[in-house]
């Protein structure tokens, strides 16, 4: 009988165990309460403080030992998942490990539409979303797999193009090559098993999920503080389309209050302004750990 990670109660996560997604995965895991010992050295860690164990393994690896059930979740890039074809659910997407998965070819060469590509060989570590891509379009073009530092194999004329994963275009740049056509847009995701799962493990993922939530608001949030004329209040509250109750508190300096309230980020660098304008002063913003709705 497979051993899968339901056997017990306690979750296991699997997370890269070196490379890109490693250190924001971690902090995001530290910043929802979980501590872990040793988590550089073990493969398999347990933590002290809540009932997962983190499994670190090649990130090409985690979809299918979702899928598999040996994990019970993953965080992943979707272009991991995608290349495997893997059969699980997508519970989270995440803020990190963003890029994409684009189609390249030499700067100055031939190719220079998608129709192009009739008759050429790309270099890829994604053949099969790559097969897929041509395959819908009709247009016969061969896949040579290299697991990594794809963006030589033009030069060493390997192939005519290649297919690899971009952010700041850099490395194409750094190699003589341009982006032609980005064909998946992908994020980290927290991945989820569909074998089944005992009421025990899924209380837990809900617990998880609340916290992984909590925090990942709470980081586009910030508690907000000020000092405002009372009669200016109504017109703060238009200002600040989030704040539907303040807490509004009496200053000992007559006709003064004291506003608090939660709002996003990207909202207060808009509004500040304006709230100076409606004579709002000791304007204080303050982090938040986490928020529980
Ligand atoms: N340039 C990039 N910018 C942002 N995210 C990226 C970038 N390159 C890759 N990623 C994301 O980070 C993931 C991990 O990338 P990394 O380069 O660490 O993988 P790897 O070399 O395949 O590591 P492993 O040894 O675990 O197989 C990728 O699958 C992708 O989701
Ligand atoms: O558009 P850019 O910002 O230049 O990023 C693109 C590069 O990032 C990834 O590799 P990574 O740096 O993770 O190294 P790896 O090839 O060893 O995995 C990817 O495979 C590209 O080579
Ligand atoms: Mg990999």
């Amino acid at each position: 009988m497979q051993r899968t990670a339901d056997s017990k109660t306690s979750l296991r996560i699997a997370i890269q165990k070196s490379g890109r997604l490693t250190d924001k995965t971690i902090d995001l895991l530290k910043g929802i309460g979980l501590r872990f010992d040793d988590y550089k050295r073990n493969l398999l860690v347990k933590c002290r403080n809540f009932d997962v164990e983190l499994l670190l393994i090649r990130d090409d690896d985690i979809p299918e030992y979702v899928q598999d059930g040996v994990c019970d979740l993953g965080f992943v890039g979707a272009n991991e998942t995608q290349e495997k074809g893997a059969d699980v659910t997508v519970l989270r997407g995440l803020d990190y490990g963003v890029c994409r998965l684009s189609l390249a070819v030499p700067k100055d060469g031939n190719i220079q539409s998608v129709e192009d590509f009739e008759g050429k060989s790309i270099a890829t570590s994604y053949p099969n979303i790559t097969q897929n891509f041509f395959k819908e379009r009709n247009i016969n073009a061969d896949t040579v797999t290299i697991s990594g530092a794809v963006e030589i194999a033009p030069r060493l004329e390997v192939a005519d193009a290649i297919c690899d994963l971009v952010s700041t275009g850099n490395t194409l740049k750094a190699n003589g090559l341009q982006e032609l056509k980005s064909i998946l847009e992908s994020e980290t995701q927290l991945i989820r098993t569909n074998k089944k799962l005992s009421p025990g493990k899924k209380q837990l993922i809900d617990k998880f999920l609340q916290r992984m939530d909590g925090h990942q608001q709470a980081e586009r949030s910030r508690y907000i503080m000020m000092n405002a004329p009372e009669e200016a209040v109504p017109r703060i509250k238009e200002i600040i389309p989030s704040l539907k109750s303040p807490t509004v508190m009496p200053l000992a300096d007559n006709g003064m209050v004291a506003i608090h309230t939660v709002i996003p980020i990207d909202e207060f660098w808009i509004v500040m302004e304006k709230l100076k304008t409606e004579g709002a002063t000791g304007i204080v913003i303050l982090p938040i750990e986490s928020m529980i709705l």
